[in-house]
């Protein structure tokens, strides 16, 4: 009798898995982030990458880091993937739920995490961990008891021929 597969996707690849192919269509030229929800039950309940809003152009608005005048960067303008990942779910409530990023999730999205009633988050890079920003969301992820913790890369390689 033949055995199942051994080297199927543990549910943590999958899901950040499927984060990390949502950041791939940011049109962020420096950082590209993607996100995805997850039920307790481990069902993809929504996902989202960083953006402009709707109506927005990625053509006309700027994609610039800094400058003199802040009207010209992306940062008036970008909405998170996790923020995203949040409003594109149109089934109810997110209590309960998991959330699964591939960058620690700032002040303004953890403030969005715990409303939505999200219960835990799995980050890949923390790359702005000094920043005010992630400190602050780490405070108030904290207080509100969502829990947080980083993916262990499995360093799987997945190819897909697209
Ligand atoms: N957790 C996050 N989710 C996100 O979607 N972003 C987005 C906002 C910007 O579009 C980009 C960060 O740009 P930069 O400062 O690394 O050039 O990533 C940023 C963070 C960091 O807190
Ligand atoms: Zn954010």
């Amino acid at each position: 009798m033949s055995e199942k597969r051994k080297d199927y996707l543990s549910w943590d690849e999958y899901f950040m898995g499927v984060a990390m192919l949502a950041g791939m269509r940011s049109k962020d030229p420096n950082t590209q982030v993607g996100c995805c929800i997850v039920s307790k039950d481990n069902k993809i309940l929504s996902m989202g990458y960083n953006g402009f809003p709707i109506g927005c152009s990625d053509d006309e608005f700027p994609w610039a880091r800094e400058g003199g005048d802040p009207l010209e960067t992306k940062y008036v303008y970008s909405t998170h993937s996790e923020l995203n990942a949040i409003l594109n779910y149109s089934g109810g409530s997110l209590a309960g739920a998991k959330l699964y990023v591939s960058l620690f999730p700032c002040n303004e999205c953890a403030k969005a995490i715990i409303q939505a009633g999200i219960k835990e988050v799995i980050y890949d890079c923390d790359k702005y961990a000094d920043t005010p920003s992630v400190i602050a969301s780490k405070r108030m992820m904290d207080a509100a008891g969502v829990r947080y913790h980083q993916y262990h890369r499995t360093n799987r390689e997945v190819k897909i021929l697209l």
